[in-house]
């Protein structure tokens, strides 16, 4: 269905030609020079046909191209179209999260078809975690899962990741202390997208559990109930090290670190919560006024975290492991005593959403978000109406 009184740009419209061309088929790289475009390029003739607009450009050789209608449509700037789809809406939760949280077999997950692994990753889009219940209790078979959605993002952790409170490496996580909710890696200038953990045993001691908190939905009720908190959570900076390795000391970059609640510098939306209060440097970089201000308002996120409204503990079992988005929901742990074996890996968060965009692409199609591979000749049957009304 034609969009009706898109309005686009010459110029736009020729650099986004999708012709083989000036768009690689295979490789889906632009293969033209922009800058030959000339500044005031206009079109010998336009053409609105069943499926699309074409376009004939006086360019050395009289060029033709073709933009199906769906394409334009999805990516209209003026008026945009389709910025905010009520697809792939995230739900936000707090505890009561516990009745039916998200969870897959992994069975499912392992299937052939790929359709479990479509469902695993749409849960944690939407929720921002899920269990697997049914896997088998060895790394061998936790490594594997991970692997499922992409390659393990290595760390000075190591890759898979197999501990106990045995200070083998030097971090808190390596000790029985509990550790508050938090978000790993805020000392890298890019934290990893998913931590999966399974807990292949625990014996000769109790606690352990494990604590999620929804960092979206913790972050919409400061901002409703304290804005001038989130605010600042929103703006300062917080500079963070994991200094615990002798031949590693990690300082994100710029060194004074990110804010804690980090938005799309476009939309204003909320995108990702950095939080370790244990990780975190010394605040060298607060103006005096601000230095009291600031702790109210770590004060009040903390309170927002660690309410019983917002904490979902779970006493993980072998058999069940857990994904977090990292940059959404913080985990953390009770104390414990005893022997407790715990084991998991890092996913890129550039390698989860290439499994979910292209588990998209197969399942889902119409929603496709990613306009990447759509070119020239996705032509899709439309109902012919010349109601293009474009600026060219
Ligand atoms: C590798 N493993 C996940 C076991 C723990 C790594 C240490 C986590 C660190 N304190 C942070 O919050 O990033
Ligand atoms: O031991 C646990 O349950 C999790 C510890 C932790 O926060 C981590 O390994 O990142
Ligand atoms: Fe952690």
């Amino acid at each position: 269905m034609e969009p009706e009184n898109v309005v686009t740009h010459n110029i736009w419209l020729r650099d986004h030609c999708r012709c083989p061309k000036c768009f690689h088929a295979v490789t889906k790289q632009r293969i033209f020079n922009t800058f030959d475009i000339p500044r005031d390029i206009a079109p010998m003739s336009v053409n609105a046909k069943p499926s699309g607009l074409e376009v004939v450009w006086p360019d050395k050789v009289s060029h033709v191209s073709f933009y199906p209608w769906t394409w334009l449509q999805e990516n209209s700037y003026d008026p945009p179209l389709n910025q905010h789809k009520p697809y792939n809406e995230k739900i936000l939760w707090g505890s009561k999260i516990q009745k039916s949280p998200p969870t897959i077999t992994y069975e499912e997950v392992m299937a052939e078809d790929q359709q479990g692994l479509y469902k695993w990753l749409l849960n944690i889009h939407k929720f921002g975690f899920s269990f697997v219940s049914g896997v088998p209790a060895t790394p061998e078979a936790t490594e594997e899962l991970a692997k499922k959605i992409g390659f393990i993002r290595e760390t000075q952790y190591g890759k898979f990741w197999d501990f106990t409170a045995d200070l083998a490496k030097g971090d808190t996580a390596y000790t029985t202390l509990a550790l508050g909710a938090h978000t790993d890696n805020t000392y890298f200038s890019d934290p990893c997208g998913l931590q999966l953990f399974h807990l292949l045993s625990h014996t000769d001691g109790t606690g352990g559990a494990t604590l999620l908190v929804d960092g979206f939905y913790a972050a919409s009720i400061l901002k409703e109930l304290h804005p001038e908190a989130h605010h600042l959570l929103s703006t300062i900076p917080v500079p963070a090290h994991a200094a615990g390795e002798q031949d590693a000391l990690y300082t994100p970059s710029p060194q004074t670190g990110y804010p804690v609640l980090g938005h799309n510098t476009v939309t204003g939306e909320l995108r990702q919560v950095r939080w370790n209060n244990d990780d975190r440097s010394v605040m060298k970089d607060l103006s005096a006024d601000v230095v009291e201000k600031w702790y109210d308002a770590i004060r009040q996120w903390n309170k927002t975290i660690t309410s019983s409204d917002s904490e979902y503990w779970v006493q993980l079992q072998p058999g069940t492991a857990v994904v977090i988005d990292n940059h959404r929901v913080m985990h953390g742990r009770s104390a414990f005593e005893g022997k407790r074996r715990m084991c998991g890996a890092y996913i890129g968060m550039d390698e989860y959403k290439s499994k979910l965009a292209v588990l998209s692409e197969r399942f889902n199609p119409d929603k496709v978000v990613s306009q990447a591979r759509k070119g020239a000749g996705d032509e899709t049957v439309v109902n012919g109406r010349s109601i293009w009304n474009c600026a060219l």
